[in-house]
């Protein structure tokens, strides 16, 4: 049985004006460290609010360690830890005196759980008696995570975790989730970054409330249909706009310094658009085959189910 399920959910805002999740069905195996992978307003924190016994769906039907998302509120409340996207500790509370708020809420304490938050806690705890508003971003992300972990939750929700954290604490923190998985959580964890994606063990591409693909990370590269070249001049902004003319090229787009494309046919080779690109002027010509990331299997999905939203990079 899965630990998570998801079964034709959908849910609208606004009296039916938003549509926020799309008739949505996935599962998450036990001890799995799973990633919901999606930019701003894709309809990730809808997803997890419903999972967390939070917002009621308008369809479909979802469940936690087997329990229904709706009848069995309580008892899947007693068993999941939910940290959500924006930092919802008491900011006038010491980090000790969140801490044993949340224990106490669920009847546990700090002593009775300590193994579980042992490595992450003592990173915070010479600061145990500063409010949690005065923390650093990746101090209040460990005590938020303390705090979700404090009663040995067997589920484990992350919504953007990382989101606005520095480079060295967003390693850390994935770190500690695969300490976490190794206890036998299961970890949901959302992010807008792609970069993350791979360090999940499955992942569910998520855009405008649909969900594009659900695979492992390198099942999901895998199925990129087509070449991916990357090709570099010394004018990348001419470039992308001469590419996105030339008939032979079927998507162009900015990647870092260079431009990630496929051909439209078979027939169009790299030599052909090199040859042409040259006529027009272009100089410093660099290119080659790549391997897709996520992010271009991402964009790639995004485009073939909605041609007119372009992808926004966080
Ligand atoms: N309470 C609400 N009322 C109206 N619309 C909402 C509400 N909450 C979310 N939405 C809309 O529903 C869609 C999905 O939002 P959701 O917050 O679930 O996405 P998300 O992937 O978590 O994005 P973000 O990181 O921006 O929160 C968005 O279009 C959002 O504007």
């Amino acid at each position: 049985m899965s630990t998570v399920v998801l079964d034709h959910i959908t849910k609208h805002y606004d009296q039916g004006k938003v549509l926020a999740v799309n008739d949505v069905s996935l599962q998450v195996g036990a001890g799995e460290l799973f990633g919901l992978i999606g930019p701003d307003g894709a309809g990730k924190t809808s997803l997890f609010r419903i999972l967390t016994t939070l917002l009621l769906p308008d369809k479909g039907q979802a469940s936690v360690l087997g329990y229904d998302c709706v009848k069995d509120y309580r008892q899947i409340r007693n068993r999941i830890g939910y940290m959500p996207g924006k930092f919802s500790l008491y900011q006038d509370l010491t980090v000790k005196e969140n801490l044993d708020f949340f224990a106490t809420l669920f009847g546990s304490s700090i002593n009775e759980n300590y193994a579980l938050i042992k490595d992450i806690y003592e990173q915070i705890k010479p600061f145990n008696d500063r409010r949690a508003g005065k923390l650093s971003g990746g101090m209040k992300q460990k005590l938020a995570l303390c705090c979700a972990l404090i009663h040995k939750p067997e589920v484990l929700f992350l919504d953007e975790p990382t989101t606005g954290v520095d480079v060295v604490s967003r390693k850390e923190f994935w770190q500690m989730l695969k300490n976490l998985k190794q206890q036998g959580i299961t970890i949901l964890v959302s992010t807008p970054y792609m970069d993350e994606a791979v360090l999940c063990e499955k992942i569910a591409l998520i855009q405008g409330g649909n969900i594009l693909s659900v695979d492992t990370p390198d099942g999901i590269r895998s199925k990129f249909p087509v070449p991916l070249y990357a090709i570099r001049s010394d004018n990348i902004y001419q470039l992308l706009t001469a590419l996105r003319k030339e008939p032979g090229v079927d998507s162009s787009y900015a990647f870092g310094e260079s431009i990630h494309i496929t051909l439209n046919e078979q027939q169009t080779n790299m030599a052909a658009i090199q040859q042409s690109m040259v006529a027009k002027g272009h100089t410093q010509l660099s290119m080659e085959q790549i391997q897709p990331g996520i992010e271009d299997s991402f964009i790639r999905l995004m485009n073939q189910a909605q041609p007119a939203i372009a992808w926004q990079r966080k």
